[in-house]
């Protein structure tokens, strides 16, 4: 079955995290679900310099961003496809975003985030940042 590669950040602005809606997706499974912005690693490229490219694709975001802020990697497998995706955390109080992709946005603070419906390979990343108390 098909493996794929993806990065994905998690953004944080004053005590807030930026979760992105998908649009309508061949995969019903994915269709609609909030993720972290971000996308697949192309052959070549850092993690880190793929979610540059992909923060500015989507969001209109340019930002520094380096392996110092890795946070951990999720190995999912859906129906379809396995997911091997690489979390980073940036937190950055003067963000502004235009969406280029995503239908919609929330900036959820620790509870609005479990109120949220996630890909299911997000949700240890959702876990993490709110056990650990990252969204600060
Ligand atoms: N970006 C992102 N993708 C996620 C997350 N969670 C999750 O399961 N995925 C899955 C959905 C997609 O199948 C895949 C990422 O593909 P994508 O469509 O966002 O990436 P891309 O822009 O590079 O792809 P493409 O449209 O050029 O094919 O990973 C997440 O939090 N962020």
């Amino acid at each position: 079955m098909k493996t794929i590669e993806v990065v994905a950040a998690a953004i944080v602005a004053n005590g807030l995290v930026l979760c992105t809606q998908r649009g309508l997706s061949k995969h019903a499974y994915i269709s609609h679900k909030f993720e972290f912005p971000g996308g697949k690693v192309e052959p070549g490229e850092k993690g880190s310099e793929a979610l540059m490219r992909e923060l500015k694709e989507e969001l209109d975001l340019s930002i520094d961003i380096t392996e110092a802020h890795y946070l951990m990697t999720v190995d999912h497998q859906y129906p379809d496809f396995r997911v091997i995706m690489h979390a980073y955390i940036i937190k950055e109080d003067e963000i502004s975003i235009k969406l280029n992709e995503h239908i919609d946005h929330i900036w959820a603070n620790d509870e609005i985030i479990n109120t949220l419906d996630w890909a299911s390979a997000d949700v240890p990343i959702v876990d993490l940042l709110v056990n650990e108390g990252l969204i600060l």
